[in-house]
């Protein structure tokens, strides 16, 4: 379908934008199981990087399946649409010169892929926050598993839908093993380099 939409060219930059705001500009996407860490994990990465002064957004499922994708199901198809959405939201984010967080279980490889091509590879960095579907059960934060196992909820990821890990995730924390600070400290130590400003 020919669409006749012809971009106009804003005067000011992404360059301009991350110059002024004295930092680069870059999506940190994390996932994994409901209940493996994402939130918490995310949240005291954000909250470290706005201590320091750096312009941060964090997306999340309050923010986006109660609003912008409150049409959007658990069916893989709607699944997909929802990680597009969040994909070009965070893509006009990065362009807004902030570094943006978003935190979706994202179960599909093709999904995610998607998203690096959205905002560009350069600007996407994949945090596989690698818990198992044991621990997620055990912890349950929200009730969800044991809605799942009576039957009440259908395609639980984990349990009766499929979650495809990342293979080379540019990092990967395993929750089990490391406590929240250290992973926080993980992400934040690898980032570092990223902030610094180049000579675009
Ligand atoms: N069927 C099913 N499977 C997985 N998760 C479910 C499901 N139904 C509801 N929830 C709750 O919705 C949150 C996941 O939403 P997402 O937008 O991150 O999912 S997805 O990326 O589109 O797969 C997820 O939030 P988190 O626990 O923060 O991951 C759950 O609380
Ligand atoms: N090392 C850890 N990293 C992250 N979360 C942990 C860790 N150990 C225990 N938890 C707990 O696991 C739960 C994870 O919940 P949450 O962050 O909401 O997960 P998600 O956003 O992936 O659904 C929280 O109750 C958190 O306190």
């Amino acid at each position: 379908m020919k669409r006749n939409i012809i971009p106009h060219d804003y005067q000011v930059s992404i360059t301009d934008r991350r110059k002024s705001n004295n930092h680069n500009s870059f999506l940190l996407w994390f996932t994994g199981l409901s209940g493996s860490g994402k939130s918490t994990v995310a949240n005291v990465v954000e909250q470290k990087l706005y201590q320091k002064g750096i312009k941060t957004y964090a997306l999340d499922g309050d923010n986006i399946r109660k609003g912008i994708n409150k049409d959007l199901t658990f069916a893989p198809e709607d699944r997909t649409e929802n990680i597009r959405r969040i994909a070009e939201i965070a893509n006009l984010m990065v362009n807004a010169g902030l570094v943006t967080i978003a935190a979706f279980v994202s179960p599909y490889k093709k999904d995610r892929e998607n998203i690096r091509s959205i905002v560009k590879d350069v600007n996407f960095v994949e945090i596989y926050i690698n818990t198992s579907v044991e621990e997620c059960e055990r912890r349950d934060v929200k009730g969800l598993y044991k809605k799942a196992r009576a039957g009440e909820i259908k395609n639980m990821t984990g349990i009766s839908a499929p979650y495809e890990a990342p293979e080379q995730p540019d990092i990967e924390i395993k929750t089990e093993e490391e406590s929240v600070d250290a992973a926080a400290q993980r992400i934040l130590d690898y980032i570092t380099p990223k902030l610094k400003l180049n000579n675009e």
